[in-house]
C-alpha cells in the first residue's frame, strides 16, 4: 500500500478479552456496506494467536504495535480503570503514516451504519465531545491523519506520563487541545445507565451512526441477560448484541455449527456465551425420580433352611475315590517268625541267673534325685509322681527281661518302703549307665583337687544344712565334682542347653551316705551275684583285669607254641572266656595283632602295698618265640565280671 493513499478503518486491541467488541465492530462495519479497509493494532504479547486468527477473519491488517505503557498510572486510579495501563499504546495511530487517513474506533464500539464520509474530512483531527466533559472530546473515535510529528509528541508525553486521566484520552486532549474538529455526538453516542438525556435520545435516535459501550460494563462482559430498565441503552446494548448474534451466537444443536469453529473461541471471550455442547445424553432426569443410589445392586443371602444333602450335578467331576486313610480296627498281627538276628549274639542269649528282690529299684528318682538340673542344697520336696515302669505283680522278674507287656504306673510321692515294694520293676534297670570314674574316689579327689580354688566360693551354698529333701538326696558335696556333672546355675547361669537328666543309683561307690539318707533311702536291691559297693575296690578289680588279659596272652602264646602256624586255633581259644552273651564265637579284628611273636614279659612291681603285681608286655619286632614261664597264672584263664558272680571280698 501506498503511504497515504488508503483510508482504513482501524481499532486496537491489547487483550483476547476485547475480542468480541473488535469482531463485533468490524462486522459491524462490514454488514452496513463500508467499502474501506479494516485494521487492527495488536499487542503481540498480549493477543493470542488465536485472536489474531479471529481478527484475520474479519479485518484486512493486523498490525503489531509496540506496548506503551504508562508508568505512572496513578491517575488511573482515579477514575477506577486500571486496566487502562496501555491505553498509550494507541498513539501508534499516528505512526501509521502508510496511512493517508484514519478513522479510529474503540473496539467497544457498534457501527449502526459505515461512516464512511468520516474519511472526507480535511482536518488533521477530528473528534467528538465527551459526555463526560463535553469540552473534551471522546478518544472512541478519532479521524486523523497519521504523522511522525504528533506520534513523536504524545510519545514524549506518554514516556514522562502526562495524561490528565492517565490514559490516552486524557494524554489526546492535552496535546490536541481545542485543536480538532469536532464531530457529530451522532458518531460516537456514549450512553449510560445512570444519566440519559432520553428526548435527545429519541429525536436523534435515526441519526445515530456509532454507538460507544463506554465504562468497565461492556456488553460481553455484562451477557446478554444484564437487565437496564428497558431504558435506550437496552436498545444500544441489542444493537451490539444483533451484530454479535449474526456472526458468534451459538446455534441450536439441529443446525450445524460444529463444537471448536471460530464461534466457539469467541463465545469463550463473551459472557454466557460459552456453552460446550455435551457428548453424554443431555436428557435430564425426571424431577420425581428417585436417588441413585436407591437403585444400587444389593444381594442378600439366606441361611439355607434345606435339611436334604446337597448332591452335586452331574456335570461336577467325581471327587477321589481313596484319598483318605483307613483305620484298622485290629492291632497288626505279629510276624509268624521272629525277625532274623541281626547281630551274632541274638542268637545265643542264655537265660538270666540273676534274681532280684521286689523292691522298688533305686532308679525310681525324684526330680532332685537326679541333682544335676536341680540347684544343690536348695531345700524342697517331692512334688512330683514316681514314675516307674513296672510289669504285672504275677510276672518273674527274673524271666521276663525281653518280655512284652511292661506298663506305665504312677506312683504318688508319699508312696512308703512298703508300697513300693509291691511293684515290680525290670531287674536291669537298677542299674544306671554312668561313666565309671565318676565313682572312683581317687579320681574324685583328683579333680577336686584341681577345682577347689576355682570352686570354692560357688560351693557356699551347696553345703547349707536347711534341706529337707526327699529320700534320695544326695549330699551336693560330694557328687558336685563328678565330671560328669553339669555347672550349677551359679556356675554357668547361662547355660543355654538342658542337661539330660542322670538318675543315679543311691549307693555312692565307697563313700557313706548321711544320716537323713540312710534314713530315707530304701533298702539297696539284694542281687544275687553282685558285689556289694562298699566291697568292690575299682584298684583290686584293675589289677584284676590286667592279670586276666595277660592270662588270655598266655593262651595265645602257648598256642603258638603247640600249634605252630595255626593261627585259627588261638582265636579259637581265646574266645572261651566269659565274653559278653554272644559274642563267644565273634572274633575280633584285633586278634590278628595279637599274633604277633611276644619275646619277653616282663614283671614289675609297682606297689608293695598292693597284693597283686601289675604287668607290661614288651613286644620287640624280632623276638624269638617261646613262653614266658615266669608269668603267673590266674582263674584258669577266665575273665571274670564282677557284676556277673557272687561277691567275693577281695580278690586274690
Ligand atoms: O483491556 C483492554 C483495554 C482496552 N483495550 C482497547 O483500548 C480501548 C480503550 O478502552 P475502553 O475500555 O474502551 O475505554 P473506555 O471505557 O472507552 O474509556 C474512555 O477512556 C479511555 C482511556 O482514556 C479511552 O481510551 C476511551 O476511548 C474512552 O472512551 C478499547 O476500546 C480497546 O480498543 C483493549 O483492547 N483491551
Ligand atoms: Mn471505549
Amino acid at each position: 500500500m501506498a503511504s497515504g493513499e488508503e483510508h482504513v478503518y482501524a481499532t486496537l486491541l491489547l487483550s483476547d478479552s476485547y475480542l468480541p467488541g473488535a469482531l463485533v465492530l468490524a462486522h459491524s462495519l462490514r454488514d452496513a456496506g463500508t467499502t474501506k479497509k479494516l485494521v487492527v493494532l495488536v499487542t503481540l504479547d498480549s493477543v493470542s494467536a488465536e485472536s489474531i486468527t479471529q481478527l484475520k477473519t474479519v479485518y484486512d491488517h493486523v498490525l503489531s504495535v509496540p506496548r506503551i505503557c504508562n508508568e505512572k498510572p496513578a491517575n488511573l486510579y482515579l477514575m477506577n480503570r486500571a486496566d487502562l495501563h496501555s491505553a498509550f499504546t494507541k498513539i501508534n495511530l499516528w505512526k501509521q503514516t502508510q496511512f493517508s487517513k484514519v478513522v479510529y474506533i474503540d473496539a467497544d464500539v457498534v457501527a449502526y451504519r459505515a461512516p464512511d464520509e468520516l474519511f472526507d474530512i480535511a482536518e488533521p483531527f477530528a473528534a467528538a465531545p465527551d459526555i463526560g466533559w463535553p469540552d473534551l472530546f471522546n478518544s472512541g473515535v478519532m479521524v486523523l491523519t497519521p504523522n511522525l510529528g504528533d506520534f513523536y509528541a504524545m510519545l514524549a508525553m506518554a514516556e514522562r506520563g502526562i495524561s490528565f486521566d492517565g490514559a490516552d484520552q486524557g494524554l489526546l486532549n492535552m496535546h490536541f487541545k481545542d485543536n480538532y474538529h469536532r464531530l457529530s455526538f451522532a458518531y460516537n453516542v456514549t450512553p449510560s445507565a445512570h444519566y440519559q438525556y432520553i428526548p435527545a435520545y429519541r429525536h436523534f435516535q435515526s441519526s445515530i451512526n456509532m454507538v460507544h459501550f463506554i465504562g468497565p460494563n461492556k456488553p460481553w462482559f455484562a451477557g446478554r441477560h444484564a437487565k437496564h430498565d428497558d431504558s435506550p441503552f437496552d436498545d444500544m446494548i441489542g444493537r451490539w448484541w444483533a451484530v454479535y448474534d449474526r456472526h458468534y451466537r451459538a446455534q441450536e444443536q439441529s443446525s450445524g455449527q460444529p463444537q471448536g469453529s471460530s464461534s466457539t473461541y469467541v463465545q469463550y471471550f463473551t459472557k454466557g456465551e460459552f456453552r460446550p455442547k455435551p457428548t453424554l445424553m443431555q436428557q435430564p432426569p425426571p424431577a420425581d425420580s428417585a436417588p441413585e443410589a436407591i437403585n444400587f445392586p444389593s444381594t442378600h443371602y439366606e441361611m439355607s433352611q434345606d435339611a436334604a444333602p446337597f448332591v452335586p450335578p452331574p456335570r461336577y467331576p467325581s471327587p477321589p475315590k481313596d484319598m483318605w486313610y483307613e483305620v484298622p480296627t485290629a492291632p497288626p498281627a505279629p510276624p509268624a517268625e521272629p525277625p532274623r538276628p541281626v547281630f551274632p549274639w541274638e542268637g545265643q542269649q542264655p537265660k538270666p541267673t540273676r534274681t532280684f528282690a521286689s523292691v522298688v529299684p533305686d532308679f525310681v528318682t525324684t526330680p532332685q534325685d537326679t541333682g544335676t538340673w536341680v540347684e544343690h542344697g536348695v531345700g524342697g520336696s517331692v512334688e512330683s509322681g514316681l514314675h516307674v515302669e513296672s510289669q504285672p505283680p504275677e510276672g518273674d522278674s527274673t524271666e521276663t527281661g525281653t518280655e512284652a507287656g511292661s506298663s506305665i504306673a504312677t506312683l504318688p510321692s508319699q508312696l512308703t518302703p512298703t508300697e513300693a515294694s509291691t511293684v515290680q520293676a525290670e531287674p536291669w534297670d537298677a542299674f544306671q549307665l554312668s561313666n565309671a570314674w565318676d565313682e572312683v574316689p581317687e579320681i574324685n579327689r583328683y579333680v577336686e583337687g584341681l577345682q577347689k580354688h576355682k570352686r570354692g566360693k560357688s560351693l557356699q551354698g551347696i553345703s547349707s544344712p536347711a534341706t529337707t529333701g526327699p529320700r534320695y538326696r544326695r549330699d551336693p558335696n560330694k557328687s558336685v565334682f563328678k565330671l560328669t556333672d553339669f555347672p550349677s546355675a551359679v556356675e554357668r547361669p547361662s547355660l543355654p542347653v538342658t542337661p539330660a537328666p542322670i538318675a543315679r543309683p543311691s549307693f555312692w561307690g565307697q563313700e557313706q551316705p548321711d544320716a537323713r539318707e540312710l534314713e530315707l533311702s530304701l533298702p539297696l536291691p539284694s542281687a544275687e551275684g553282685v558285689p556289694m559297693q562298699s566291697d568292690w575296690d575299682p584298684e583290686v578289680q584293675l589289677q584284676k583285669l590286667a592279670r586276666q588279659q595277660y592270662e588270655a596272652l598266655l593262651l595265645k602264646l602257648e598256642a603258638s607254641a603247640n600249634v605252630d602256624n595255626v593261627v585259627e586255633d588261638v582265636g579259637h581259644r581265646i574266645p572261651k572266656r566269659s565274653l559278653p552273651f554272644g559274642s563267644e564265637s565273634i572274633r575280633s579284628p584285633s586278634f590278628i595283632s595279637q599274633n604277633v611273636p611276644v619275646s619277653t614279659l616282663q614283671r614289675t612291681v609297682q606297689s608293695t602295698s598292693s597284693a597283686d603285681s601289675t604287668f607290661r608286655l614288651t613286644l620287640p619286632h624280632d623276638a624269638p618265640r617261646g613262653t614266658p614261664k615266669e608269668v603267673p597264672r590266674q582263674h584258669g584263664g577266665l575273665l571274670e565280671s564282677p557284676m556277673a558272680k557272687p561277691r567275693s571280698k577281695a580278690p586274690e
